[in-house]
């Protein structure tokens, strides 16, 4: 089982975690697994380790090693299935440890845009601000226990040819980091869980990675450079490696999202991120981690 899991969020830099398997302490395999998204079928399948290990296709790893999963899509979905599968996950695999990337919302919102783009769904910023921002008018933050519970959609009613009001309403909702890292806290504590900084990944991947040693206690032995036929980082030692062209579409743009109402759609959510990162040990090492909340206060 896995001593190491990610879990998200989806397009803030999870791919970039395939530079960990060039680590020689380090196990990991880029495809994702799903394995805990169904928590439920899993627990009434009743499943003990063994059995789901033939599910699970993960590599195999030394006892000594660390083995690495990662499934960006298992902080989606209501609180109470994030609550089971991360129960489920302690339970397959006690003292499991977490990483969690955090990003701009608002660049992690564009980034899935293009995404859906080339696999031609349709979700056009008109969509998003004109037609389903002002259904969520009436939010409040205060009576809300679990915002990402609350039916802010009318449910499966169809807005074009590709993309239905729940698929839309799933993609704005992934940014609500803060509800969802108050129940993955919950179930592993915040010793357990460390918090990356998505855009710190771009711009200063050896602190960010070197975090990740610390964290699972392994040799320090990753170091990036940036090449200039790639815009992003790339690993230079222990073994020269970049992404693949599919990650970094978004770099250059002048496109991304810049509109007030999904500005202020973020900023409350923001906002009690920030106040509850606080309490991590990691939080800021130096000045330059999250520099991307700052822009979210009052
Ligand atoms: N080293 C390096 N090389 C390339 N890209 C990098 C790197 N580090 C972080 N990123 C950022 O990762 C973004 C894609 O995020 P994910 O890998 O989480 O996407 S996914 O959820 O797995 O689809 C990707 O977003 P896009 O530019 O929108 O593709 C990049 O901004």
């Amino acid at each position: 089982m896995p001593n190491l899991i990610a879990v998200g969020f989806a397009k803030c830099g999870t791919g970039s975690l395939s530079f960990l398997d060039c680590h020689s302490q380090i196990v990991f395999r880029f495809v994702e697994s799903y394995f805990f998204m169904n928590a439920r079928k899993l627990k009434n399948d009743k499943l003990n380790v063994k059995n789901a290990l033939s599910l699970y296709n993960l590599p195999k790893a030394r006892k000594s090693e660390v083995l690495l999963e990662k499934t960006p899509a298992y902080m989606n979905g209501k609180a109470t299935n994030l609550k089971d599968r991360f129960q489920l996950m302690e339970e397959f695999s006690p003292g499991v440890k977490i990483l969690v990337l955090l990003c701009d919302p608002l660049h992690r919102l564009w980034s899935h845009m293009k995404m859906n783009r080339k696999e031609s769904h349709f979700l056009e910023m008109a969509n998003l601000t004109e037609n389903w921002l002002p259904e969520m008018k009436n939010f409040n933050y205060k009576s809300a226990e679990n915002i990402i519970d609350l039916p802010i959609f009318k449910n499966g009613e169809k807005v074009n040819r590709f993309i239905p009001f729940g698929y839309a309403k799933k993609v704005l909702l992934m940014g609500f980091y803060y509800s969802r890292l108050k129940i993955l806290i919950e179930t592993f504590g915040r010793d357990r869980v460390l918090l990356l900084d998505g855009d710190n990944l771009i711009s200063d991947p050896d602190t960010e990675f070197g975090l990740v040693e610390e964290f699972v206690g392994v040799r320090k032995e990753l170091s990036f450079e940036f090449a200039t036929r790639y815009p992003y980082p790339c690993l230079d030692e222990p073994v020269p490696m970049c992404l693949p062209d599919t990650k970094g579409t978004t770099h250059g743009t002048t496109k991304q999202p810049n509109s007030t109402e999904l500005f202020n759609f973020y900023k409350k959510e923001m906002q009690m991120l920030k106040s509850f990162l606080k309490s991590f040990p990691n939080y800021k090492n130096d000045l330059k981690r999250f520099l991307w909340l700052d822009k979210y206060d009052d």
